[in-house]
């Protein structure tokens, strides 16, 4: 079964410390469960971002991560990715489901309980609810919607698979989690940490205490 505790979301242009292979392999024994590979407006080559994305697939195999792929369907085929995440400006997330087929992960951007129902009838496996907070690593980003809003989405699927996402720290780590979230999805408080594995086992320690 998906395990979405410690999601880590990750493009090369989120790693300014360490190379993205690094911070894989370090957020892995930290204890991530899940990753997706979301290459942005890197200024990257497509062969470039496919050599990448091919490397740290490998990676994502080799320790039974599962490894998701953002926006494209296409990128997702060529790297064998086990799943793809689409927000609500992306292909509809019922043509992505057609595309993919039923064994691979389909993940949906919601923020409103109406969003989230359809991502459901669409055929999501899970979906991913922000910004909890104030995010610097996505510009396009709304304005923060709070674990309160996971709070009403859980109230109404009881049962389905929810991630946080968006300016989440290990110290705003347990409202999230309180609220009825299954885990958190983090970059820059990964990606930018002077140690990525540090940083990787606060979360877990965090998320571990919230759920006692
Ligand atoms: C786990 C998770 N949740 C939400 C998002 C955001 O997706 P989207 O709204 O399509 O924004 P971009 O990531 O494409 O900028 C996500 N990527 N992952
Ligand atoms: C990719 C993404 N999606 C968001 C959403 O609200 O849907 S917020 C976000 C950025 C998350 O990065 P950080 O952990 O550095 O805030
Ligand atoms: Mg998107």
């Amino acid at each position: 079964m998906l395990d979405l505790s410690m999601y880590l979301v990750m493009g090369s242009q989120d790693c300014p410390n360490h190379d993205p292979i690094t911070i894989l392999e370090q957020a892995i024994e930290g204890g991530i469960t899940c990753f997706q590979f979301r290459e942005k407006n890197s200024g990257r080559s497509w062969a470039d971002i496919i050599a990448l994305g091919k490397r740290l697939r490998q990676i994502c195999a080799d320790h039974q991560i599962p490894f998701i792929v953002n926006d494209r369907v296409d990128l997702g085929m060529i790297l064998e990715a086990d799943g793809i995440h689409v927000g609500q400006d992306d292909l509809p997330a019922a043509e992505v489901r057609k595309l993919i087929g039923s064994h691979r992960i389909l993940g949906v951007s919601a923020k409103t309980t109406e969003q989230a129902h359809q991502a459901v009838q669409n055929g999501a496996d899970y979906i991913g609810v922000g910004p909890m907070f104030e995010t610097v690593s996505k510009p396009d980003a709304s304005a923060p919607i709070g674990p309160e809003a996971i709070k009403h989405i859980r109230k109404n699927l009881p049962q389905f698979p929810i991630v946080g996402i968006g300016g989440i720290t290990p110290e705003r780590t347990a409202p999230v989690i309180s609220a009825g979230a299954d885990g958190v999805a983090v970059i820059s408080a990964i990606t930018q940490a002077e140690s990525p594995l540090k940083a990787t086992q606060r979360f877990i320690e965090q998320i571990a205490l919230a759920r006692k």
